[in-house]
C-alpha cells in the first residue's frame, strides 16, 4: 500500500501511508494507511477526537507527521507545483478576513494563486453567494461563511477536494445543496474526501467509507460492503438509489453499524494494556 505508484495511477489519488501524529504523550493519529480515489465521494468518519482534522491538516502540509507521509498526485502537498489548483480544501470556514467582501476575498485568492479572474464569478454562482457577494464576510452567518469557504476551495478548479465537516452551520436547504454539489464534483471525476462525525449524514452522500477511531483505521470499504459486514441484521430497505440528493442508503442501520464499530474500538482501547496512545 505504501510503495511508490506509477505516475498515471497517482492522478487524483490521496495516499496516506503509515501516518502517525503525536502531540506530546497523546497519539492523535496512529499508523493510518488508506487511499482516497477519484470519481467518488469518500466519507472520512469517526467520533469526536478520532483524528480526522489532524489527518486532513497533514494532507495539506499544515501539520508535520511524527512519522509516515501523505502524497497527493504522487507528491507531498508542499511539492505540488500549483497547490490551490490541485487541492481545494475547507478546514475552518471562519478563516476569512472579516473586513473584506466575499468577492474581494475570492479575487485576492485568485490573484495570489495565478487563477483567472473569471473563476470568481463562476464559483460565486455555483455556491449561491450572488446576493451576498458584495457584503463584508465578517457579517456572514455560519452557513454563508461555509459557502464562501467552499467557493474558495473550488476557485482553482481542483481535481481533489478536502472538506472538513462541510454541513456545519448549514440549514436544511444548505445541507441538500452541499450533498448535491459533492455528488456533482465526484461525477466530474474529482476526488472528494468529506469528514463527518455523523454517519446518518454521510450515508446520504458517500460511496466509500474510511472509518477511524482513536487515530486508527477501523474500516475502508464501500457503503454497501460496510453495511453487509457491520450492520446488526438485514433490513427491508430497498437497494440504494443513486440520484443526487436522494436517499442513497438506509441511514439507521449504517448509523448502528458505525456506533457498534467505533464503540468496539473505544472498549478495546480502554480494556487494553492501558497507558498506550492517549
Ligand atoms: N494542536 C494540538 N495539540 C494537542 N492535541 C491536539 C491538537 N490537535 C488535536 N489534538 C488532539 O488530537 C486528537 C484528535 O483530534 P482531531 O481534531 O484530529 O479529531 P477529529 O476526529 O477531527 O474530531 P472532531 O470530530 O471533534 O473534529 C484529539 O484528542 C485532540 O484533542
Amino acid at each position: 500500500m505504501c510503495g511508490v505508484a506509477p505516475a498515471r495511477e497517482s492522478v487524483g489519488v490521496i495516499e496516506v501511508c503509515e501516518l502517525t501524529k503525536r502531540f506530546g504523550a497523546a497519539t492523535a493519529v496512529d499508523g493510518l494507511s488508506f487511499h482516497v480515489r477519484p470519481g467518488r465521494v469518500t466519507g472520512f468518519l469517526g467520533p469526536n477526537g478520532a483524528g480526522k482534522s489532524t489527518t486532513m491538516r497533514m494532507m495539506l502540509g499544515l501539520d508535520r507527521p511524527t512519522s509516515g507521509h501523505v502524497r497527493i498526485h504522487g507528491l507531498p502537498y508542499r511539492r505540488l507545483r500549483d497547490p490551490l489548483r490541485t487541492v481545494g480544501s475547507l478546514l475552518d470556514a471562519g478563516a476569512v478576513h472579516g473586513g473584506r467582501t466575499a468577492r474581494a476575498h475570492l479575487r485576492w485568492l485568485a490573484r495570489s494563486n495565478r487563477i483567472a479572474e473569471r473563476r470568481v464569478g463562476e464559483v460565486v454562482e455555483r455556491t449561491g453567494l450572488g446576493p451576498v457577494a458584495d457584503r463584508r464576510a465578517g457579517t456572514f452567518s455560519l452557513g454563508m461563511a461555509q459557502r464562501l469557504g467552499i467557493a474558495a476551495a473550488l476557485l482553482g478548479d481542483p481535481a481533489v477536494l478536502l472538506l472538513d465537516e462541510p454541513v456545519n452551520g448549514l440549514d436544511p436547504e444548505g445541507i441538500v445543496w452541499i450533498r448535491t454539489l459533492m455528488r456533482e464534483l465526484a461525477a466530474e471525476g474529482r476526488t472528494v474526501l468529506v469528514s463527518s462525525h455523523l454517519m446518518s449524514e454521510a450515508a446520504l452522500t458517500v460511496d466509500h467509507l474510511i472509518v477511524i477511531g482513536r487515530g486508527r483505521l477501523l474500516a475502508d470499504s464501500g457503503t454497501d460492503e460496510f453495511l453487509a459486514r457491520h450492520a446488526p441484521a438485514p433490513t427491508s430497505a430497498s437497494a440504494p438509489g443513486r440520484s443526487p440528493g436522494s436517499e442513497r442508503m438506509p441511514a439507521a442501520p449504517l448509523e448502528e453499524a458505525f456506533l457498534r464499530l467505533t464503540g468496539e474500538s473505544v472498549e478495546y482501547r480502554s480494556g487494553g494494556t492501558g497507558g498506550e496512545g492517549r
